[in-house]
């Protein structure tokens, strides 16, 4: 079955799309990657979302223009990926994370995806499965991470402890111990992109979205005295199950970090290292702090991986163990997470759970995703 999976992650940097080849059943998969694209947003479009994820208040009708604009552009990505592909037969779409709130003593996590899958596959002509995360949410789960149970199938050793790190707008681990042996972790682990994205827009007066390669970070050094005071924060101490968001590491992070960062007198470049000394280091110290042992290997993965800086960090950190990308075993790092959606909707379709109660914190596995089939009237010849 030809299944397209469509994501936009936290830094709504654009809609990547990619199409699988899906064969076998039940647990048994093999999923081959057919093609991909990253579709950006129209910037008005994309500065609405900035605004709704950084909390600026919503009326019910903007709501409903949002999550229609949304919808139609990951339904324009779908039929622009199509013209120069097969057509597929099957969507799992994601839709963008407006608002994530995590589950608090006997608070229910809340989790807003806008893009409704009933536009998309009514505009598509595609039966699509969209919403993953209330299912897992309802059971008393986080909603998130969901990629761990696709990072087990698709990146498993026999013999070698395996953690694969996003780096997206915010990073997340899964932890895949040796086959057989103890249960797979994953948790948020903080900020990935997103500070430094915002700091990199505020230095570079809006001419700059991202560090690339961390170039500029490169030049600086961090501010360790700052980086060990923040991560004593909540979120950071919190054992897993956790997930986060722009809600916490958004704007007013990056604002007070700027407050905090003032009377140390730093030059841009030294703010950039420091803020990528906070996403690396919040990374090393949460494997130390909550995994049964440190993995022998270490796979980069989304945007982030890419930074070379960053990497270099981490390299550093987590020396003598190896830290590669994804991509360097031939998962490209870009569309793994659109990857996982469309496996978790074929799986949807099959009527398999798709959640790791191990990773959310769920009480128990759960179907995920809402199938929005398209009727196909029986044309008698
Ligand atoms: N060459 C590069 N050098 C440095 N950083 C890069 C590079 N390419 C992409 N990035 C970073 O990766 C970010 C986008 O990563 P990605 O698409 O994985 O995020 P996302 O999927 O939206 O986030 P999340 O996984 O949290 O949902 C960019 O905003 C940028 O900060
Ligand atoms: C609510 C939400 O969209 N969370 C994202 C975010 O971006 C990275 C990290 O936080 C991850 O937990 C999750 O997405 C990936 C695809 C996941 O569910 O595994």
């Amino acid at each position: 079955m030809r299944v397209m999976g469509l994501i936009s992650g936290t830094s709504v940097d654009g809609i990547d799309v990619a199409l699988v080849e899906i064969t076998g059943c039940q647990r048994d998969l093999t999923v081959e990657f057919v093609t991909g694209a990253t579709y950006p947003y129209p910037s008005e479009l994309r500065s609405q979302i900035l605004q709704v994820c950084s909390g600026t208040p919503l009326s019910l009708a903007e709501l409903a223009q949002l999550d229609d604009a949304i919808a139609r552009t990951f339904a324009q990505a779908v039929m622009t990926l199509q013209q120069s592909s097969q057509p597929a037969d099957l969507i799992g779409s994601h839709g963008q994370t407006v608002f994530h709130r995590p589950p608090q003593s006997t608070q229910l996590g809340y989790s807003l995806q806008l893009g409704r899958g009933e536009l998309i596959a009514h505009l598509t002509g595609i039966t699509t499965v969209s919403n993953f995360r209330v299912g897992d949410i309802a059971a008393g789960g986080h909603g998130a991470p969901l990629v761990p149970i696709l990072d087990a199938y698709l990146l498993r050793h026999p013999q070698y402890h395996r953690c694969i790190q996003n780096i997206g707008g915010i990073g997340n681990v899964t932890y895949l111990p040796k086959l057989n042996s103890t249960p797979i972790l994953g948790w948020d682990t903080g900020p990935g992109n997103t500070l430094l994205d915002l700091a990199v827009q505020y230095f570079s007066q809006g001419t700059q979205s991202y560090d690339k390669d961390g170039a500029w970070a490169a030049t600086g050094t961090p501010c360790l005295p700052l980086v060990e005071q923040w991560l004593q924060q909540d979120f950071f101490q919190q054992p897993p199950p956790k997930s986060t968001g722009r809600e916490l590491f958004g704007w007013d992070y990056w604002q007070r970090c700027l407050t905090e960062l003032e009377p140390y007198k730093l030059s841009a470049a030294d703010v950039l290292a420091t803020l990528t000394e906070l996403t690396a280091a919040s990374i090393y110290h949460s494997y130390c702090q909550f995994l049964p042992q440190l993995p022998d290997e270490i796979l980069l993965c989304g945007g982030g991986s890419h930074n070379r800086y960053l990497k270099y960090r981490l390299q550093t950190l987590f020396n003598p163990i190896p830290v590669f990308s994804t991509s360097e075993l031939g998962l490209n790092a870009d569309f793994k997470e659109a990857i996982t959606f469309a496996v978790l909707a074929y799986w949807r379709w099959l009527g398999i759970p798709g959640n790791l109660p191990s990773v959310t914190g769920a009480v128990s596995e759960v179907l995920l995703g809402e199938i929005h089939t398209v009727f196909t009237p029986n044309v008698i010849p």
